[in-house]
């Protein structure tokens, strides 16, 4: 087969693995690259439908693992990512066929670990090895439910929130470019963080109850990545912004096969029409007419326009379920297929300029021109040549100047640069505009005395302009009008009026605060004095009252009103904590000391049981010893055998053995509800360590709220520090740690899985902590909620009818210790 030309969407066919492959209908093609498939024809009727097909793929994966998938699938477009390309991987198919499978994997397993996980892990990696670019990797995780958008990455706790947030976003194009208005992108520094909200966004998908797969994903998600990459080794205001894309959709099916009923009919409903949006959509981008079809008919097609295709790389994987009951959904799945790799494909990097930059860069580029412009003066001995912006100083010559030259007491007017000239012609147009206005003004006095007054405030506006433009740009022009300048030389009768404005201001304030005449008298008194003699009266020049005599003012109404109750030193952090524990924390405080009873007597319980257990043992091994000496005895005598051949024992040695039974059974019994409880206490101590943390938290805000921010100058060093209070806390024995401890030095051993199994550690134990905090003190430990994580550190003791297997155990007052076996 000829190689297909690589500017369309490339994609590949994945089976799921099943036990019954329909081989009579459908057969993969030596190359890996066709699906052949055979339909039988109805017998009863005239059939003139198509029944036999061949497809061909970038691609077909059959009984391929995870890595395999990804390698070929997904590594090129992550590579291709990081050097400011855009990338989008999607999975399309029936229910059930492995879609989240293939993207998301098992989020238990590390091995099964999908698409997402892996790219992650790629990126991190290929990004530490590209020393020249500095990277910062933000995340966004979507859900589309029912042609409604949520935001992954935040938490949702009721339907309100949900409604909520669902009218906060909405899809926003710039420039081609389609991004979701209200979402969050969420910076990641490390592999690590990028996991953990992904585990995040996983456990808040909507899980849709369906008759073909009881797990099936009701919504389609799109996990983005948005890379910034910037030159670390130059200062260029050029830089990437990429966008990866990792789309897991919701599947296809159909209504009359699944049987669906209500809520998940309506699912149904929705899926299959924002699919069909997204066929119709892809159908007219293969045919190259973009603009024909509306993507913005669903939610899907809008967030994803910018995504297929087109400047995108874009790589499609088709997941199939190879069975005979599903041939429907596969014909339908490899026809989307098909068309899908018409979609043309022409990547392009997307490079964007950074304004602050450029701006940096323009203003050296403008130091470097003007060095060598002083350099080149000094060779050609312009010693005086000026390049630099104009002083008020020199603005104010060149005003003068232009004065006398206009009433013809000077004959030149003296210009050595080029900024001056320019400064000559502003000064000479503000000249002449106010002159203009003068001469307006003579007209309104002679014509229209009525109105004097408006004039006179517009003149002097204008007066004060001159100068303010010239200052404003160096004489390089301006804000001739000077509205918006807070400096320069303001006319007299606008001088006097802000005195005037001001004065009203202070008398409003002087009565508002008559309760408190010495300070605000005092104030106003300095507010009042003239300015220093020799200094020009500017507008910043001009009284006011500062910011000091504001505050002073605030300080002693403020006093007066006697609001500050505070004391002036804060107390001890170990007194405050205690009144921490009454006040805010008290609810949190009850938990977490209720937890800690509970934990207490649990403990207690398992060492009780502990010692009935080894008390059953030593009792047990006595028991066989004595049974196995009478069997010996016994065995010595010769044996007597009835006449159905058994033997014949005597009662002592039937009393012995019977008791032997028992005494295992109790131990079985017993050491079962030992193992729960060691459990149990385990998921105790956790609670109690997060309760406690929680607690430290909360009071280290609540410390620095009321005390701390409160510019209080109390002297804190020697108040007793947080780690202090903490220590006072120290859960001893605490188990979730050690077995953290331990889960790290076993990770040791495979360093690249670690970020994922910290990440999977740190939500498991969010999930826990967040359901203890929802449901108050705890109670009973559910095994639900105790996680596979946890449960691997559990001694898994197989004890079987063996004797030898039954372990004694070690106690130590309260205190868990590890079985001998
Ligand atoms: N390649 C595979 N290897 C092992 N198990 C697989 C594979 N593909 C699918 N499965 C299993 O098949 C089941 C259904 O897969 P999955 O949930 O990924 O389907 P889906 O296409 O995402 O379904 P839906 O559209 O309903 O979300 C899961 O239990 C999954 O573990």
């Amino acid at each position: 087969m000829p190689q297909r030309a690589s500017n369309k969407v490339k994609v590949y066919v994945r089976t799921r693995p099943t036990n019954h492959f329909a081989s009579e209908v459908l057969a993969i093609g030596r190359d890996n690259k066709t699906v052949n498939l055979h339909r039988a024809p109805s017998q009863n009727i005239i059939d003139n439908k198509v029944n036999d097909w061949i497809f061909h793929f970038d691609g077909v994966f059959n009984n391929v693992n995870q890595e395999d998938i990804f390698n070929a699938v997904a590594k090129d477009v992550i590579h291709q990512t990081l050097d400011g390309y855009n990338g989008t991987i999607m999975c399309y198919g029936q229910t059930g066929a492995g879609k989240t499978h293939t993207m998301t994997g098992f989020s238990e397993s590390y091995q099964n670990r999908g698409i997402i996980p892996r790219s992650l892990q790629y990126l991190y990696q290929e990004i530490a090895t590209r020393q020249e670019f500095s990277y910062s990797i933000r995340i966004a995780y979507l859900e589309i439910y029912n042609d409604q958008m949520c935001d992954l990455l935040r938490t949702l706790n009721s339907q309100s929130d949900y409604q909520q947030q669902q009218q906060q976003l909405s899809i926003g194009e710039d420039s081609g470019l389609v991004y979701v208005k209200g979402l969050s992108y969420r910076l990641a520094n490390s592999e690590e963080e990028a996991l953990n909200l992904l585990f995040e966004g996983e456990t808040n998908r909507a899980i849709g109850q369906h008759v073909l797969n009881k797990q099936s994903s009701r919504s389609h998600c799109i996990f983005t990545i948005l890379i910034e990459r910037r030159s670390a080794v130059s200062s260029t205001e050029k830089y990437t912004m990429s966008k990866l894309n990792l789309v897991d959709l919701a599947g296809s099916e159909r209504l009359a096969k699944t049987n669906s009923e209500g809520v998940t009919k309506r699912e149904a409903t929705f899926i299959n029409k924002s699919l069909s949006f997204l066929e119709q959509a892809v159908l007219n981008l293969s045919d190259k007419k973009p603009n024909s079809h509306n993507c913005r008919s669903s939610k899907l097609t809008h967030a994803l326009k910018d995504s297929i295709g087109g400047r995108c790389n874009t790589v499609m994987i088709a997941n199939i379920w190879p069975e005979l009951q599903q041939l429907e959904e596969t014909i339908s799945t490899l026809r989307f297929a098909s068309r899908m790799m018409c979609v043309p494909a022409e990547p392009t990097v997307n490079e964007v300029i950074d304004p602050i930059k450029a701006i940096e860069n323009y203003k050296r580029e403008n130091k470097l021109l003007r060095d060598e412009l002083a350099l080149h003066d000094s060779m050609v001995q312009r010693t005086n040549a000026a390049h630099e912006s104009l002083s008020e100083q020199q603005l104010y010559e060149i005003e003068n100047q232009c004065r006398r030259f206009i009433d013809g007491t000077l004959d030149d007017i003296e210009v050595k640069s080029l900024r001056q000239i320019q400064a000559v012609f502003n000064t000479m147009r503000n000249i002449c505009r106010i002159t203009e206005k003068d001469a307006e003004k003579k007209c309104r006095e002679r014509y229209a005395p009525a109105d004097n007054q408006g004039y006179d405030q517009q003149s002097g506006h204008k007066i004060s302009g001159i100068t303010r433009g010239a200052n404003n740009a160096n004489g390089l022009g301006g804000d001739l009008d000077g509205q918006n300048f807070a400096s320069g030389v303001s006319s007299k009768d606008q001088r006097g009026a802000k005195d005037g404005s001001l004065k009203t201001a202070r008398n409003k304030k002087q009565n508002s605060t008559t309760a408190k005449p010495p300070v605000a008298q005092a104030n106003n008194t300095k507010a009042k004095s003239p300015s220093p003699p020799g200094v020009k009266p500017t507008g910043l020049n001009a009284p006011r009252i500062t910011t000091t005599d504001e505050e002073q003012l605030k300080e002693t109404s403020e006093a007066l009103d006697g609001k500050d109750q505070r004391p002036n030193t804060p107390p001890g952090r170990s007194a405050a904590f205690e009144e921490f524990k009454q006040t805010r924390g008290s609810n949190l405080n009850r938990i977490y000391v209720e937890n800690k009873e509970i934990t207490a007597t649990k403990k207690k319980q398992f060492a009780e049981f502990a010692r009935r257990i080894n008390q059953t043992k030593a009792e047990l091994d006595q028991t066989r010893s004595r049974a196995e000496q009478k069997k010996n005895e016994r065995l010595s005598m010769g044996e007597f055998l009835n006449e159905n051949g058994e033997t014949i024992i005597d009662e002592e040695e039937y009393e012995l053995i019977s008791k032997l039974q028992d005494l295992k059974g109790t131990y079985r019994t017993d050491y079962e509800q030992w193992k729960s409880l060691k459990s149990e206490i385990t998921y105790c101590q956790n609670l109690v360590a997060q309760c406690q943390n929680r607690l430290l938290q909360e009071f280290d805000i609540w410390y620095n709220e009321t005390y701390v921010n409160e510019n209080n100058t109390g002297d804190v060093g020697d108040l007793a520090s947080p780690s202090k209070i903490k220590s006072d806390y120290l859960v001893l024995d605490d188990a979730a740690e050690r077995f953290e401890r331990m889960q790290k030095e076993l990770l040791l051993t495979d360093l690249d899985s670690m970020p994922f199994r910290q990440a999977q550690m740190k939500t498991n134990r969010r999930h826990v902590f967040d359901a203890a905090t929802a449901q108050g003190p705890w109670r009973q430990a559910p095994a639900a909620t105790v996680t596979s994580a946890n449960r691997t550190s559990y001694f898994e003791l197989n004890y079987d009818d063996e004797q030898e297997s039954l372990p004694s155990i070690f106690t130590n007052g309260n205190q868990q210790k590890s079985m001998v076996r």
